[in-house]
């Protein structure tokens, strides 16, 4: 029964001996078979819009460690590319994408109903994962929240300070909060859609969040939240929603209640005891181990492993990294820490 998952049980609020835990980018490069599965995809865009190959490298960390969870392949910049924008990744650089900073360039985006042409293949992973994972694992969907997509279409790139779209701000607000609208529906649309297929829960990555400050915060990184959940809750009232304003810091403080999400994921940049005291009065919280203790382990690894689980111990809790776990990470560490997350 799908009530009986970890997963679910902690998000529906409930405090378990040991939390569950899965890892942001557990299906990534630190693992010799999805750099394998990706040389025979090509290139990773490829690997995204193949149902059959993001099934697999989806499946890979499962299989490996037994997570309490399943985080769908798929990436946050495919839905600018579904709403038109050209997207390509550069090795050892990252992503590019072509701007939309102008009136003109907005006008060249196709409608939202337009993005599930591009889009459905990562429908097909979705409901191919429904089917393939084992009964106790759950199906996290995802998609990038608004202003941390907006970044990156502005930018085109990924950049330190997120310069450019605080630059478009300034300069043309109502252009930009017209870009932060049409992304904001698309997102609506597309987590849906992921929920239809078979995601059982969706997660909404704000990895720029700390870069917006007071007014700023609550416009483009609470509100757009908000409305998604809102949205999404109409129609699918019981699909639980994580919110991930990474490096929000003090706005961390009452965002599950704020935006109507069911749990909110910590960045390493807040101390566990901290977020117990001030964050997970309102309900779950999700992390937050730094990703380095993947690559340096020992000792410190299970110590500070230990500590997070034992500080978020009095309430609902989902164990998993403060962001994503790095290529030169060792996977042994992995099975480390989940060995001291579920006490063995
Ligand atoms: C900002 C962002 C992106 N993508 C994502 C975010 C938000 C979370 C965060 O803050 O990291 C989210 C994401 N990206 C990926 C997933 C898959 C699910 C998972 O395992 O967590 C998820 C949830 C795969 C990926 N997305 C990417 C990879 C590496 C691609 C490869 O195989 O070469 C993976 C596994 C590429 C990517 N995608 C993005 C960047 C900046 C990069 C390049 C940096 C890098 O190479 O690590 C955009």
């Amino acid at each position: 029964m799908a009530e009986q998952k970890k997963l679910l049980r902690a998000l529906a609020g409930e405090t378990l001996d040991t939390p569950p835990v899965w890892m942001m980018r557990q299906a990534g490069r630190y693992l010799p078979e999805y750099k394998a599965t990706r040389a025979q995809a090509g290139d990773f865009l490829s690997l995204c819009y193949n149902p059959e190959l993001a099934t697999e490298v989806t499946l890979q960390p499962i299989r490996r460690y037994g997570f309490d969870a399943a985080i769908l392949f798929a990436d946050i910049l495919l839905v600018p590319q579904a709403l038109g924008a050209d997207l390509w990744f550069v090795t050892g650089e990252g992503p590019r994408l072509s701007t939309i900073t102008t009136p003109a360039e907005l006008e060249q985006l196709k409608p939202v109903s337009d993005i599930h042409e591009t889009l459905s293949p990562i429908y097909e992973t979705v409901r191919n994962l429904a089917g393939a994972l084992p009964a106790e694992t759950a199906l996290i969907g995802f998609a990038g929240a608004p202003w941390t997509v907006a970044t990156y279409m502005i930018a085109g790139r990924g950049t330190k300070d997120q310069g450019p779209a605080h630059q478009l701000i300034a300069e043309d607000r109502a252009t930009f909060e017209a870009l932060l609208d049409r992304i904001t529906e698309a997102t609506i649309s597309y987590l849906s859609m992921q929920i239809q297929a078979g995601a059982e829960v969706v997660k909404i990555f704000d990895s720029w969040a700390g870069s917006l400050k007071g007014d700023n915060f609550t416009k483009y990184a609470l509100e757009p939240t908000k409305r998604i959940i809102k949205a999404l809750k109409a129609e699918h009232p019981d699909t639980p929603v994580i919110a991930f304003p990474r490096e929000a810091g003090d706005n961390y403080i009452g965002f599950a209640k704020a935006t109507g999400a069911d749990c909110v994921a910590l960045d390493n940049s807040v101390s566990a005891d901290w977020a117990a005291e001030n964050v997970q009065v309102d309900g779950c919280v999700q992390g937050n181990l730094a990703p380095h203790h993947m690559v340096t382990g020992g000792q410190e690894l299970v110590d500070e492993t230990r500590r997070i689980v034992k500080a978020f111990s009095k309430g609902p809790h989902i164990f998993n990294l403060g962001h994503g776990i790095t290529p030169d990470a060792d996977p042994d560490n992995v099975q480390r820490m989940i060995d001291a997350v579920r006490g063995a």
